[in-house]
C-alpha cells in the first residue's frame, strides 16, 4: 500500500511540486477552520450570559464571520488550483496507460489476463478510486483529521475525559461499518472489470463500421442484443449484491451515530444542570466531543478509504510495471549492412495454445535475397513474419540477423531495420501524409512523392484538392476520404517504402489491388525493394517468378525450398501441385 502511495507521490514530486505545496496549504486550512468555529462560539455564549458587552460581542462576531470568510476564500483558491493539477494528473496517468499499451509485449495484447489488467488499471485510476483527485482528497483529509484529533483531544482531556470513552466507542462501531462497506467495493472491483470489458465490447462494436456492416447484412442485431442483455444482467447482479450489503452496513453506522449523540448530550446536559459546567463549556464540549468523534472516525475512515483507493490504484502500477521480455536486448543494428536472416530450429506455439504452429523451421535468407513465402491458409506464413518482427518470442531455436540473435538487439533499433506490411495493417484517421510518414519527420518531401509514385498512389493523390493533406476517413473531417481496399493497400506499401528499412516484408500486398496495379507491383518489385532483403507472402503463385527463392510452408514447417524452376519440376511436389491448380484457370 505504501509502495503505491510512494509511486504516485513521487510522480507528483518529480512533475508537479506545486501540487505538494497546495496539498500542505489545504491541510493547514482544513485544520484551522474547525477550531475557529469551536473556540469563538464558547466566548460568544459566555459573553451573552455574562458581561453582555456589545463591543466585545461585535468583535467576536466579526472574528468568526470574517475568519470563516477568509478560510472559505483561501480554501476555494487552493481547491481551484488543486483541481487544475488533478486534471493534469488525469491526463498524465491515462497517457501512461496508452504508452504502456503501445509498448508492452505484443503477445500480451491477446492475453485475456493482460487485457483485464488494462481494464483494472483504467478503472482503478478513474471512477473506483477517484484517480489522483480521490487519492489526494483522502491524504488531505487523513492529515487534517490527525491534527484536528490532536487539538480536540487536548480540550476534551482537560475538561471532560469521560467523553473520550464515548468517542472511542462510536469510532469503533462506525469503523466496522465502513470497513465492511469497503470490503464490498473491493469484491465488486475484482469481478466487475471483466464483465465491463465484455459490456464495452458489445456496446462499442455495434457502432463500429466494420461490425455494423456485418450486423446489418447478416441480421445479427438480435444476437448482439442477446449479448447485451446477458452482460447487462451480469452487471446488475454484481451491483445488486453489493447494494444490499452496503445498505445493511450503512444502517448499522447510523445506529452507532444515534447512540453516540444520546450519550454526549445526555451526559453534558446533566453536568450543566448540576452546575458542573457553564453554557460556554457546554457548547465547547459538545462541539469538541462531536468533532473528536468525527475526526477519530475520519482518521480511521481515511485509512480504510486510502487502503481501498490504493488497492484500486495498485492495479495501475501493476499494469505500468508489466514485464517487457521482448525488449531486453541492447546491441545496435548496423542499418548500412544488407541483412542476412536465419531461422535455426525455430518452433513456436501461440500462448495458451497446445499445438505448435511452426516446428523446427530452418532457413537462411542471404543478404539481398528476395524470398517468396507460399502455403495454404493457416500454414504459419504470417506467424513466421511475426516471429521475425519480435512480436512473439520463439519457444525453441533462434532467429539470427547477421549472425546475432534478434533478441540481443536493442528493440527500437531492430524495429528500424524492418518495413512490414501485414495483411491486417491499419490506417489512422489522420492525413495521408501522416499515415505514410507515421511520425518520421527527417526525410525530404520528395521522398514522400517518390514512394507514392512507386506504390501507385500518386494518381489518386493528384485528384484530391488537398493532396497528401487529405484526411483518411470522416472521423474528424467531413471532407475526409473513405479509401477503397486497394487504395489502402497502396498507402500501406508507400508507408513501408518510405521507412526505407533494410528488410522489407510484404504479406499479401496485392490482395486488394486491381490486375493493373498488381502487375505494376510485380513488374516494379525490384525497383520497390531494390537490393534489400525482402520477403513476399502471396497466394498468387505467379508472384514467385520475380523472387529469387521460394519457401513453401506446410505441415507446420518449410516443406519445400528452391527456385520456381526447381520446384515446378519436382514430381508430386506441393508447390508444383499448387501452381498447376492455379495456372489451370489462366490457361
Ligand atoms: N494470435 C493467435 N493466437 C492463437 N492462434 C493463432 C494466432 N494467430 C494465428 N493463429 C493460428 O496459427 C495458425 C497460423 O496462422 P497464420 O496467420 O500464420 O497463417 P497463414 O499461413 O499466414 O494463413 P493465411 O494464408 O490464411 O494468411 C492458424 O491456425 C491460426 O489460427
Amino acid at each position: 500500500m505504501l509502495k503505491t502511495l510512494k509511486f504516485f507521490y513521487s510522480i507528483a514530486w518529480r512533475e508537479r511540486r506545486d501540487y505538494i505545496v497546495l496539498l500542505l496549504i489545504s491541510i493547514i486550512l482544513n485544520v484551522g477552520q474547525p477550531f475557529l468555529n469551536l473556540i469563538i462560539p464558547k466566548f460568544i455564549l459566555e459573553e451573552l450570559v455574562g458581561g453582555r458587552r456589545p463591543d466585545v460581542l461585535i468583535e467576536l462576531a466579526a472574528c468568526i464571520t470574517l475568519g470563516n470568510m477568509l478560510f472559505m476564500a483561501l480554501i476555494h483558491i487552493v481547491k481551484t488550483n488543486l483541481a487544475k493539477c488533478d486534471d493534469w494528473f488525469d491526463r498524465y496517468l491515462n497517457d501512461g496507460i496508452s504508452q504502456k499499451s503501445m509498448s508492452m509485449d505484443f503477445a500480451l495484447t491477446e492475453n485475456p489476463q493482460a487485457l483485464n489488467q488494462y481494464r483494472k488499471a483504467s478503472e482503478g485510476i478513474a471512477w473506483y478510486s477517484g484517480g489522483m483527485k480521490g487519492l489526494s482528497e483522502s491524504v488531505q483529509m487523513f492529515f487534517s483529521y490527525i491534527f484536528t484529533v490532536a487539538g480536540v483531544m487536548f480540550i476534551v482531556a482537560v475538561k471532560s475525559p469521560v467523553l473520550l470513552v464515548v468517542a472511542i466507542f462510536a469510532v469503533v462501531g462506525g469503523s466496522v461499518a465502513v470497513w465492511q462497506t469497503n470490503k464490498c467495493y473491493k469484491i465488486e472491483f475484482e469481478v466487475f472489470p471483466k464483465v465491463n470489458r465484455a459490456f464495452a465490447y458489445v456496446t462499442g462494436s455495434v457502432l463500429e463500421p466494420r461490425y455494423s456492416k456485418c450486423i446489418r447484412l447478416y441480421h445479427a442485431a438480435s444476437m448482439m442484443r442477446d449479448q447485451f442483455e446477458e452482460t447487462t444482467k451480469q452487471c446488475a447482479k454484481i451491483f445488486g449484491y453489493t447494494a444490499v450489503k452496503i445498505g445493511r452496513w450503512n444502517c448499522i453506522g447510523s445506529l452507532v451515530n444515534f447512540l453516540k449523540n444520546l450519550c454526549i448530550y445526555g451526559y453534558l446536559g446533566y453536568m450543566f444542570l448540576i452546575g458542573n459546567i457553564n453554557i460556554g463549556d457546554f457548547a465547547l464540549l459538545t462541539g469538541s466531543a462531536n468533532t473528536l468523534k468525527d475526526s477519530l472516525q475520519g482518521v480511521l475512515n481515511q485509512v480504510q478509504d486510502l487502503r481501498k483507493k490504493l488497492n484500486f490504484m495498485e492495479e495501475y502500477v501493476k499494469f505500468i510495471n508489466m514485464r517487457e521480455d521482448t525488449k531486453l536486448g541492447s546491441l545496435p543494428v548496423d542499418t548500412n549492412k544488407i541483412p542476412m536472416i536465419e531461422f535455426r530450429h525455430v518452433s513456436f506455439r501461440y500462448p495458451s495454445v497446445k499445438e505448435y504452429v511452426l516446428k523446427d523451421v530452418n532457413i537462411v535468407i542471404p543478404q539481398g535475397q528476395h524470398l517468396s513465402v507460399v502455403g495454404l491458409n493457416g500454414a504459419g506464413k504470417t506467424t513466421f513474419i511475426k516471429l521475425l518482427c519480435r512480436l512473439y518470442e520463439v519457444d525453441e531455436g533462434e532467429i539470427l540477423l547477421n549472425g546475432v540473435n534478434i533478441k540481443d538487439y536493442d528493440y527500437d533499433a531492430y524495429m528500424k531495420a524492418l518495413a512490414v506490411v501485414f495483411q491486417d495493417f491499419k490506417l489512422f484517421a489522420l492525413s495521408m501524409r501522416e499515415n505514410i510518414k507515421l511520425g518520421d519527420s527527417e526525410k525530404e518531401e520528395q521522398d514522400l512523392r517518390s514512394v507514392c509514385e512507386l506504390s501507385g498512389l500518386a494518381n489518386k493523390i493528384d485528384t484530391l484538392p488537398k493532396g497528401l493533406d487529405t484526411q483518411i476517413y470522416k472521423f474528424f473531417d467531413k471532407e475526409g476520404i473513405e479509401p477503397s481496399g486497394g487504395e489502402m493497400q497502396k498507402m500501406a506499401i508507400a508507408r513501408a517504402l518510405y521507412k526505407d528499412a533494410p528488410i522489407v516484408v510484404l504479406d499479401e500486398p496485392t490482395a486488394a489491388l486491381d490486375p493493373i496495379a498488381e502487375h505494376e507491383v510485380y513488374s516494379h518489385f525490384d525497383k520497390l525493394v531494390g537490393g534489400k532483403t525482402a520477403i513476399y507472402i502471396s497466394h498468387r503463385l505467379s508472384s514467385c517468378k520475380f523472387c529469387d527463392m521460394i519457401a513453401v510452408f506446410a505441415d507446420n514447417t518449410i516443406k519445400e525450398y528452391g527456385s520456381h524452376e526447381e520446384l515446378i519440376k519436382k514430381q508430386g511436389g506441393f508447390y508444383a501441385e499448387m501452381f498447376s491448380a492455379q495456372a489451370k484457370y489462366y490457361a
